[in-house]
């Protein structure tokens, strides 16, 4: 037997072993798929002695794509010098059209080699350009919902004018037009969103059988896994690439099928049989991952849904602890409660020399910020995935516009958002009349501009600011290009007449006469430095070209060093960095102390020996090379400096940082489209880290992981499921199947929480919630509770109508109308039969499906279970209430201890009743006047 079938089960073998023909991998959760398709890869390349690189394997995220590419390497022992194809749908197409997208064009009409990847920014940004146009209000219609119904519709392969004739109302009309709009401006700019990489790379192989047989040619052998996420445009890929031979291999499990939001069709996999009749599908159902006890309960749940196949998964692991149930009053107490839990894992791990991995998952990143506090509050480190990545900093987001200019000046979007970045007196009059150029000759802004120059069309002032921002792109795009040499003795011969041993610096004294008052100003050159202080070209020499550029890179290079304070001794223009003082100071003190030792501890300066990073003479630049220019030739690094605040100065840090990850790129042979592409392609999920002990997630992002200790937070209707859900039964068993997700990302332990009352978005106060529908459908036996502690009796009086309804007048299945303090059950109850008291299993044992009175759910579930032990078994069991630390920041505010609130802003603290949960003060604020709150909601800020 092949070495990579053993330790496989007879299922998993065969998954590795049928290679030819369409095959199904059905593999449920945990059942060791991403270790089948890594093995079948193998397989492939040792057992079948088929090349790597005839292999194509399509991931999820590129994370997966790393670690299965990793993996394979290993398996194989690193022997294959050819690789298979490991990436994601949307980074294959990007190579793909990197390629060959010019076989689309038709008479020089389409778009070139060297398009612009749109984000979701830069796509608003087309679409609130095309609402102004429409005259349409962004109010009554938000360009959010506007891209959200054309990503549908392209996710559906639907154009504009399908969309238009379908639609329905003057609404849909609108958008069909912002559509059409939105397409021609991406053609305009060279630019392709997301949903156009596979939807152009589908329309290629389409059009185009010469590629599309070379891709068949090249790919015998395809994967794709996560199939049960598969989009229209993404299943048509999967069969153009599929060809003739048919060697598909589609993996899924359509029980995790939770991105139809995306477009993802779960037909895709359900459907396969039906797609290819002679295809082989093969069930995975041993869970080698869970506990029984978690399995049990994650497929209970899942066995509600209608849309699926079945399997029936097993684990060895028999038994494991109960699933955990906490309920807590509020939001705040049940991060508290996770957060304790969590260092109490991660002590007992630590004694037993335990690695310990644990993750919180929630349903949407929102809910990320009460953990978080919660957990800085127990000083426990953790790490976030999703939220605000890298990329979307504005100051990173500009720089790579100036680079996506660099690979495409037709980008008009990233050309507005950079064009007076950092000021430099181009305007917004400017830009709109730019913007009606380009509209009426059907040009991007960056030909209008051209045009506008040449033909000398605008003030002045506003053609040298126009023409700085150009020859800055220009170069830029010139020190890319073998002509870098040539043009700078162009440049050099045009500014000085022709005369190269004239300064023929860049002009910079004309383009700041030229600035509106806004623009940055220009450096002076330091005293006693006698030379020009900027960051321009600076030809003082009369070399001949290739020692010229040399030098004037060097100077360039030294001058700019020394202007942001960087120590250039190892010219790694990026690597960490004291920033010493800022240029203003520079400006007037002459060299300052900081200068003078830069340029002493500068080897170049002091040996005069080359830089070894700067390329050879004439040569293209490095990727940091050319961060490095825009950097400094935009002003961008020396306006930051200026601002000299805490804030610009971690943006500046921010700025390294993307020069390092370009530095990483150069050394991995990347060209600058690549890097781009890379930025670009970077998603949430890529930011899990495998070494992180305690991991902050949205349901979405943990797929595919798992961790021996999982939370699942929040679960309350309306939440979980998310409400936008719940009239919607396939949006409900998507919701389902996140739940399904969630729960079998768990290896030991898997505990449940919801809060009672959670404030929501536009509420100034908690509202009363209903525990998730999912809760109920865990069988109860399952579950044990972890201590949560009563519910609060409804409290009376008046303040100013803080609630809603101050305590919930539905019970929380949501269903009932009891109060709080009559819905639940006691121990007694449960013994008793009909009413609402109605007969209730012990832990251990399963009911017989009573419903409780008023409710429709099975009294069999987690809720109805603890409703009734919440209160009286704790007492009674003398079960002590969780000690957790009292959210400090919130407690104890006296008598004139001054606050801020969320609404009503700074105000005095007038009087404080009561203690503890009850408190309430009485606050005189500046704007809003007197309010009386209750304190542990109040969310005041000691000031
Ligand atoms: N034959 C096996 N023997 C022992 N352990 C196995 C075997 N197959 C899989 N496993 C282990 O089971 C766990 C789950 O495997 P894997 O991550 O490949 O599952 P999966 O099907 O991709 O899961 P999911 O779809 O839920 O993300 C891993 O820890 C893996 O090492």
């Amino acid at each position: 037997m092949s070495r990579l079938l053993e330790n496989m089960n007879p299922q998993q073998q065969e998954g590795i072993r049928t290679v030819d023909g369409p095959v199904l991998l059905l593999a449920g959760a945990g059942s060791g798929k991403t270790r089948v398709v890594t093995h079948r890869i193998a397989y492939l390349i040792e057992e079948r002695g088929v090349p790597a690189d005839a292999i194509l394997a399509v991931t999820f995220t590129n994370k997966a794509a790393k670690e299965m590419a990793e993996r394979v390497d290993k398996i194989l022992g690193h022997t294959t010098l050819a690789k298979p194809t490991l990436a994601t749908f949307h980074s294959f197409c990007v190579r793909v059209l990197r390629r060959d997208i010019e076989a689309l064009r038709v008479n020089g009409v389409g778009l070139t080699k060297s398009f612009a990847i749109y984000d979701e920014q830069d796509q608003q940004a087309v679409v609130k350009t095309a609402l102004k146009r429409l005259g349409i209000d962004d109010k009554s219609l938000k360009p959010r919902v506007a891209l959200g119904r054309i990503s549908w519709a392209k996710n559906h392969m639907i154009d504009p004018q399908e969309y238009f004739l379908a639609s329905a109302n003057p609404m849909e009309e609108k958008i069909a037009h912002i559509f059409e709009i939105y397409r021609k401006e991406l053609a305009k700019a060279n630019a392709l969103d997301f949903d156009d990489l596979l939807l152009e790379t589908v329309r290629l192989l389409k059009s185009s059988s010469e590629v599309r047989e070379r891709y068949n040619r090249r790919y015998r052998y395809v994967m794709i896994d996560e199939y049960q996420d598969t989009n229209r445009p993404q299943y048509e890929l999967m069969k153009l690439l599929a060809g003739s031979e048919k060697n598909v291999c589609v993996v899924g499990d359509e029980d995790q099928s939770i991105y139809s939001w995306r477009g993802a069709d779960i037909k895709n996999i359900l459907d396969f049989e039906k797609d290819f009749p002679n295809g082989k599908t093969i069930r995975l159902e041993q869970n080698y991952r869970s506990t029984q006890v978690i399995l049990e309960g994650a497929s209970t749940v899942v066995a509600q849904n209608t849309q699926r196949k079945g399997k029936n998964l097993w684990t060895s692991r028999e038994g494991g602890s109960l699933i955990g149930y906490y309920e807590a009053p509020d939001g705040e107490n049940e991060a508290l409660f996770i957060a304790d839990r969590i260092q109490r894992y991660l002590r007992e791990a630590g004694q037993q020399e335990d690695e310990p991995r644990c993750a919180v998952l929630y349903r949407t990143n929102s809910q990320s910020r009460l953990v978080e506090e919660a957990l800085r509050r127990y000083q426990i480190q953790y790490h976030m995935v999703g939220g605000f990545s890298f990329y979307d900093r504005a100051e990173v987001k500009d720089l790579l516009s100036y680079l996506k200019l660099v690979q495409n000046p037709h980008d008009s979007i990233g050309l507005q958002r950079v064009v007076n970045s950092p000021t430099r007196g181009i305007g917004k009059t400017t830009m709109e009349t730019l913007e009606r150029m380009a509209l009426s000759a059907g040009l991007s802004t960056w030909d209008a501009m051209a045009r506008a120059i040449e033909d000398r069309l605008l003030p002045q002032r506003t053609l040298n600011a126009l023409e700085g921002f150009r020859r800055l792109i220009e170069d830029a795009r010139a020190m890319l290009g073998a002509e870098f040499a040539e043009k700078l003795t162009q440049d050099v011969g045009a500014d000085a007449g022709g005369d190269v041993s004239f300064d023929a610096s860049f002009d910079v004294s004309e383009f700041a006469a030229s600035q509106d008052e806004d623009a940055p100003e220009v450096s002076e050159p330091a005293e006693g430095e006698g030379e020009n202080f900027d960051t321009s070209f600076n030809f003082a020499f009369d070399f001949s070209p290739s020692e010229e550029i040399s030098t004037i890179a060097a100077e360039n290079a030294r001058d700019s060093d020394q202007l942001h304070g960087i120590d250039s001794a190892s010219f790694n223009p990026f690597a960490p960095v004291v920033l010493k003082e800022s240029s203003p100071k520079n400006k007037t003190a002459g060299p300052s102390t900081a200068l003078r030792s830069a340029q002493e501890d500068s080897p170049f300066a002091s040996s005069g020996r080359e830089r070894p990073a700067f390329r050879t003479p004439g040569g293209r630049a490095t990727l940091p090379e050319l961060i490095k220019f825009l950097n400094d030739r935009s002003g961008y690094i020396r306006a930051l400096e200026d601002e000299g605040t805490p804030e610009s100065f971690s943006r500046i840090e921010n700025l390294k940082e993307l020069a390092n990850a370009a530095q990483d790129a150069e050394e991995r042979g990347e060209t600058l489209d690549e890097f781009l592409d890379h930025a670009a392609l970077a998603s949430d999920a890529d930011q899990y880290s495998a070494e992180a002990k305690v991991t902050l997630m949205t349901l979405h992002a943990a797929k595919g992981l798992e961790f021996p200790l999982v939370f699942l937070a929040g679960m309350e209707e309306g939440l979980f499921p998310n409400a936008r859900t719940m009239m919607d039964p396939s949006g409900m068993e998507e919701e389902r199947r996140l739940c399904y997700v969630g729960m079998t990302r768990a290896m030991d332990t898997l505990v449940m929480t919801r809060a009672r009352h959670r404030r929501r978005y536009g509420s100034d106060m908690p509202e009363a919630s209903v525990a998730s529908r999912f809760l109920e459908e865990v069988p109860s036996r399952l579950v044990e509770d972890l201590g949560s502690p009563p519910a609060r009796p409804q409290f009376s009086g008046d303040y100013s109508g803080l609630y809603a309804t101050p305590y919930p007048k539905a019970n929380r299945f949501g269903r009932g109308d009891r109060e709080e303090g009559e819905r639940h059950w006691s121990y007694e109850d449960e013994d008793q039969s009909g009413g609402h008291g109605a007969a209730k299993p012990a832990a251990g044992q399963r009911a017989g499906g009573r419903s409780p009175a008023g409710g429709s759910g099975s009294l069999d579930n987690i809720a109805s279970f603890f409703a009734g032990r919440g209160q009286k078994s704790a007492a009674k069991a003398g079960r002590p209430r969780l000690e957790i630390a009292e959210p400090t920041g919130k407690t104890g505010l006296q008598q004139g201890t001054r606050v801020r609130h969320p609404k009503y802003g700074e105000g005095t603290v007038f009087r404080r009743e009561g203690d503890g949960d009850d408190a309430k003060i009485t606050v005189q604020f500046q704007q809003h006047g007197v309010k009386k709150l209750v304190e542990k909601f109040a969310q005041l800020e000691r000031l």
